[in-house]
């Protein structure tokens, strides 16, 4: 029997993050919206997935509610053994606290701390210790080492990005969701900030799911999945730029 590149990954590694059925409808009656109509997915633990797909077609809404940043309407999503559309209101504060990483397109950095100050912030507010060894690993992974004691207005674009990048990282959470990262970077600030991310998933095994609209963000992932009209569609997996956008030009023709 042939074992596809897919299937290899699905073996090789259970799913960090799973979505059954997930549903969303914004709004009622005339005026309801059909985000997300009942997705089903894995995120493999120790991967790099991104999630793709035409202007509307949901993956801001999928990423929200695999992040327990939204509710779903129907279906359930795990973080690990978590089902977290079971979760009140506080238990999904920790939980986002204690298990996720996120990193935005905008950098939410604090202005008044300094670049050091605001990795640690995460693990401050939770009362924990980052380990010395990875705050070792993370600085060196994303370069940081003579920037520490800057200011986010005294760093670069790229430069505040990997501070968020360093941030998400040490706190070893089990994902780390990333909204269009290398958004409002020019290529090679994007290029250095997806290296980290590709070195973070090899080196640490740290498990990334990122919306992107940027083909060429894409094919740093292992594995890309496309919605298109709330629904997941397709997938590549080992994609390359040149992949990934004939299948979205597929999907949007
Ligand atoms: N808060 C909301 N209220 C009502 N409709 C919403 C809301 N958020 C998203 N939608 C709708 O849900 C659908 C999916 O939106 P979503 O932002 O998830 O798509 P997307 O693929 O991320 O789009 P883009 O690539 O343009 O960012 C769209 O039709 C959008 O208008």
């Amino acid at each position: 029997m042939t074992i596809t590149g897919e299937e290899a990954l699905r073996r090789a590694a259970p799913a960090a993050v799973v979505a059954r059925g997930v549903t969303k409808v914004y709004g009622q009656g005339d005026a309801a919206v059909h985000a997300l109509r009942g997705v089903d997915v894995g995120f493999e633990t120790g991967a790099f997935t991104a999630i793709m797909g035409p202007s509307g077609s949901g993956k801001s809404t999928l990423m929200h509610c695999l992040a327990g940043l939204d509710s779903v309407t129907k279906g359930e999503v795990r973080i690990g053994d978590v089902d977290i559309t079971r979760l009140n209101d506080k238990q999904l504060t920790l939980l986002r606290r204690d298990r996720v990483g996120f990193i935005f397109q905008a950098f939410n950095l604090l202005p008044t701390l300094s670049a050091e100050q605001n990795i640690m912030l995460p693990l401050d507010i939770s009362g924990r210790q980052a380990d010395p060894e990875l705050f070792k690993v993370v600085i060196r992974t994303v370069g940081l080492g003579d920037r520490l004691k800057h200011r986010p207005s005294e760093l670069s674009g790229g430069q505040q990005q990997r501070v968020a990048v360093a941030r998400a990282l040490i706190s070893k959470p089990q994902v780390i969701f990333a909204d269009e990262p290398t958004g409002n970077l020019d290529s090679r600030s994007g290029a250095e900030v997806l290296s980290f991310l590709r070195t973070s998933v090899r080196e640490l095994g740290q498990t990334i799911v990122m919306v992107t609209h940027d083909p060429v963000a894409a094919s740093y992932a292992d594995r890309v999945v496309f919605l298109r009209d709330g629904v997941l569609v397709t997938e590549l997996v080992h994609p390359s730029p040149q992949s990934v956008l004939d299948t979205l030009m597929k999907l949007e023709g």
